[in-house]
């Protein structure tokens, strides 16, 4: 968790011009295995970037990487304009893992509250804090439950009270790691709808999915398999280019193809990079 400065005012909302993400032959190995291999992205401010991909392609590594929390990261990665992991970020980004971060024995409020007097400490800011953890309740739209054990909640709520918790003074970037999983339709709908409100109040988004549907909702793509990025589009660009209806065809196209190079190259190891439609945004091409 980070904190604030005491004496130093909360930013208020985006303050750096530029990408709010740049990545140059980013690299991360995990274990025995390479699992980033010199990836080179940017993720635009202000707005909702998804990162798709099957299971275990490096989704959650990559977000990782961007919130300072993954190890033996090479290449270079700018997060609003400051190296991934440096301190002054810490205030700047909301992260929400895959696991619920929140204590079960505490009321929605009591959690906000706590999380909030470590993000915002001294007595100076009372109200300020106060401020803030009502805004983040009503964010999520749990106003109804502030005063709840978080233990007795739904998973669905759960998982809004961690958003909650990201949301604490307004970061300019928000990083969820597969914030819809388990949830039902109208769950997930709802969730969505959030995202775009609060993409449209200026803050950047960058969430994993690896349900495809949701992908159209998103501004932007970056898909993934096995430690690369195989597109970085639109969702229309990425269908008008691949000729499909859907993104999820759009991929399973651009999966056909770079297994097929793969095949027909007999050199061809594990870290070559996909051969794609030649579109300019394709990882060959953006080096
Ligand atoms: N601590 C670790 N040590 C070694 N390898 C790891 C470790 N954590 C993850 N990996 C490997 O790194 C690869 C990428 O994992 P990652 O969690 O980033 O994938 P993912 O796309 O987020 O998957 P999922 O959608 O299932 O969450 C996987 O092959 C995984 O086995």
């Amino acid at each position: 968790m980070m904190n604030y400065k005491s004496g130093a005012a909360p930013r208020p909302g985006p303050t750096t011009p530029g990408p709010a993400i740049k990545a140059t032959d980013l690299t991360v190995v995990r274990g025995p295995r390479t699992v980033l291999k010199g990836l080179h992205f940017e993720v635009p401010q202000g707005q909702i970037t998804g990162l798709l991909g099957p299971s275990g392609c490096g989704k959650s590594t990559l977000m990782r990487a961007v919130v300072g929390t993954q190890a033996k990261v090479t290449g270079t990665l700018d997060v609003l304009g400051e190296p991934a992991g440096s301190a002054p970020l810490r205030s700047r980004i909301g992260y929400v893992t895959q696991a619920p971060s929140v204590y079960l024995d505490l009321t929605v409020r009591q959690n906000l509250e706590y999380f909030a007097a470590i993000l915002i400490p001294g007595r100076g800011y009372a109200g300020l804090r106060r401020d803030y953890v009502g805004k983040a309740i009503a964010d999520v739209d749990l106003e109804s439950h502030h005063d709840a054990l978080a233990g007795t909640l739904s998973g669905g709520q759960l998982s809004r009270v961690s958003l909650a918790v990201a949301l604490l003074g307004t970061p300019e970037l928000l990083v969820l790691d597969e914030p819809t999983v388990g949830l039902d339709p109208v769950l997930r709908r709802d969730l969505w709808n959030l995202f775009h409100e609060i993409a449209g109040r200026g803050t950047t988004i960058l969430v994993s999915s690896h349900v495809m549907d949701e992908a159209e909702r998103c501004h932007r793509l970056l898909l993934m398999r096995e430690g690369e990025i195989l597109a970085d589009d639109t969702p229309d660009a990425l269908r008008h280019r691949m000729d499909t209806e859907t993104v999820e065809a759009a991929f399973l196209r651009l999966v056909d193809e770079a297994t097929a190079a793969e095949n027909s190259t007999p050199q061809a190891s594990g870290n070559s990079a996909p051969q794609t439609s030649g579109n300019s945004s394709t990882k060959e091409s953006s080096r």
